[in-house]
């Protein structure tokens, strides 16, 4: 393997051309998918219904087969009917995967008892994830009494008992409340850090790959149609989008010139109203609020209206959530 362009991450994955045609469907699943997964970083990986998101991670995770396509761990190519994946990631599906009329503890003791033959291997992993699923006195409850929140923390849980050095994440959050799914975001974020975990998280929702993810890819038709940092990504929508911004007062002309000198097109202003396009400029938004509040200005609203969506929608045609 070359050795990557300094600061450039280095990839732990990298797949190019992956076809996988279900038998009796009319297109492919995956349709010459390309697509890097660097090492130790969480890649968001956004896709409508059917572009083949689990499919990729059925594939990856030796369920099925692909029909074709080039597979490379850490550089080294890999059977593509046996990708091997298998002995270093860990998958937490989309659907709860557990035994509703155990405990919590049982789920967890069941699943290590599967991955692990040693029984002090076996007890440290369940500890381990015992104490990221942080269930408390709930983990002595039978799952079926779990809140949808809860049910998820443990999905994650029984997830990381391999320890994974890959983590796949099929929409971990979908359905359940704004605290747990924060618990869950944090959890990742924190084993990513702390382990240098690498991430496949599957989603729909834009903002959590915004929040949490270091690069992003953006799948439609079992293609990958962006494949960059969630930095890159987030320039390449700015220069789609426009910043509407309300202040307090209206905007002095110094406002007007500091922004401009930052490459910031003031296109419109109307009473104490702004409306601004980035396309040309390279501070992110919170350098930009703070460059406005330097001119002592007061921001009462901010709308950002390029986002990964507005991305999304240029690449595909159409809106995530149609
Ligand atoms: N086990 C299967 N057997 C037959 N067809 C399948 C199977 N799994 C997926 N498909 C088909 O493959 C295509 C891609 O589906 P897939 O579930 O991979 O997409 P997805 O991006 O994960 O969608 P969602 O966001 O709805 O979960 C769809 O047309 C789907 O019907």
């Amino acid at each position: 393997m070359s050795n990557p362009a300094p600061g450039k991450p280095t990839p732990l994955l990298q797949l190019s051309g992956v076809q996988k045609q279900w038998p009796g469907r009319p297109h492919p699943a995956l349709n010459g998918l390309d697509l890097t997964v660097a090492e130790g970083r969480i890649l968001g990986l956004l896709g409508p219904n059917g572009a083949g998101k689990t499919t990729l991670l059925s594939v990856l995770m030796g369920l099925t087969p692909a029909d074709a396509g080039r597979f490379e761990l850490d550089g080294q190519p890999l059977d593509r009917r046996r990708t091997a994946l298998r002995r270093i990631a860990g998958l937490v599906p989309q659907h709860i995967a557990l035994y509703p009329s155990l405990s919590g503890q049982q789920n967890l003791d069941f699943f290590a008892g599967l991955l692990w033959r040693h029984p002090r291997e076996r007890q440290r992993a369940v500890d381990r994830c015992a104490a990221i699923a942080d269930l408390g006195e709930a983990l002595n409850y039978r799952v079926e009494q779990y809140s949808g929140g809860q049910k998820r923390r443990l999905n994650l849980a029984v997830g990381l008992l391999g320890e994974p050095r890959l983590l796949l994440l099929d929409e971990p959050t979908v359905g359940i409340d704004p605290q747990s799914r924060h618990f869950i975001l944090e959890s990742i974020r924190r084993l990513c850090r702390d382990e240098g975990m690498t991430v496949i998280h599957t989603t729909h929702y834009m903002e959590e790959v915004e929040q949490l993810c270091d690069d992003v890819a953006i799948m439609d038709e079992g293609r990958v149609l962006l494949n960059d940092s969630l930095d890159q990504a987030l320039r390449q929508a700015r220069a789609l989008g426009r910043l509407q911004l309300r202040l307090e007062g209206s905007a002095p002309n110094s406002l007007l010139a500091a922004l401009r000198k930052e490459g910031i097109v003031v296109e419109a202003v109307r009473d104490h109203e702004l409306s601004l396009s980035l396309a040309e400029c390279n501070l992110s938004l919170s350098a930009i609020t703070e460059l406005i509040e330097a001119q002592q200005q007061v921001i009462s609203t901010l709308r950002f209206g390029a986002s990964l969506e507005t991305l999304f929608l240029s690449l595909t045609g159409r809106a995530l959530r149609e």
